[in-house]
């Protein structure tokens, strides 16, 4: 069996002004400092505070991340922030494919694909997120929609080093629903399944995050589970101890 170091991961959405972010990045460097860890602990703040929550983790194990990124370098863009950007002033992940980018931004595959592998190109971690909706779990589609939207997300080159993959069923993001562990133990072994055709028996390697209403109560039994690799967190990744009480569930 291969060991993977869970990685627990918080997505603060639009979520937090500079004075909030900073003082739950110092609560989490303090837990952090307070001993050897055997998971990672990763915070994506809005992009606005990427660049300072960075500067606060430095020194520290806290990983920084963004939630999003643009697929090309630079350019005429307005709005958008590149991957380079991100790493260039601390980050070392970036979400990709986030369902609510897919739904509010009509992000396909294609267009995730091209930004993991940007994410690449720059030296991050791209996070690469995908889950059906509860329409297509009802009619059996989970697994099927589950596997088309990795196998054609995940860009060429992509390796256990580079990539990390979160499940998160849409139907269990912010709705305090979360799959059965049953659900989630067969999405993820199809997952790990599925990406050997991307990475042959390097997927032994690839760390697959379980996201949708993870909270303290829930979290140890998500995450003792075979193919589950640690937590993309959201609601409860904005208040220090219910984060960090998440990440004391890891195996
Ligand atoms: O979307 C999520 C993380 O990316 C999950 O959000 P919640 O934990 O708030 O359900």
């Amino acid at each position: 069996m291969t060991a993977r170091r869970p990685l627990i991961a918080g997505n603060w959405k639009m979520n937090g002004l500079r004075a909030d972010g900073l003082k739950l990045v110092e609560g989490l460097v303090a837990h952090l400092r307070s001993g050897d860890q055997a998971f990672d602990m990763l915070v994506c703040p809005p992009t606005t505070l990427v660049a300072e929550v960075a500067a606060a983790a430095t020194g520290s194990t806290l990983l920084v991340g963004g939630q999003d990124c643009h697929a090309k370098e630079k350019g005429a863009h307005t709005g958008d922030t590149s991957a380079w950007m991100l790493k260039d002033v601390g980050a070392s992940c970036v979400i990709v494919g986030h369902s609510e980018r897919r739904q509010d931004h009509a992000e396909s595959n294609a267009v995730v694909k091209a930004k993991a592998g940007a994410a690449h190109a720059a030296g991050l971690i791209a996070i690469v997120c995908i889950g059906e909706t509860l329409d297509q779990r009802d009619r059996g589609e989970a697994l099927s929609v589950v596997t088309s939207q990795l196998l054609e997300s995940l860009p060429e080159g992509a390796t256990p080093e580079n990539t990390v993959v979160a499940y998160e069923p849409v139907w269990a993001i912010g709705t305090g629903k979360v799959a059965t562990p049953d659900d989630v133990a067969e999405v993820h072994a199809e997952i790990r399944k599925q990406a050997r055709e991307k990475m042959g028996d390097d997927a032994a390697r690839l760390r697959i995050l379980y996201g949708g209403s993870v909270k303290p109560d829930n979290a140890k039994e998500l995450l003792a589970l075979t193919d589950v690799d640690g937590a993309l967190v959201g609601g409860a990744s904005l208040k220090v101890e219910d984060f960090w009480a998440i990440a004391q569930g890891c195996p």
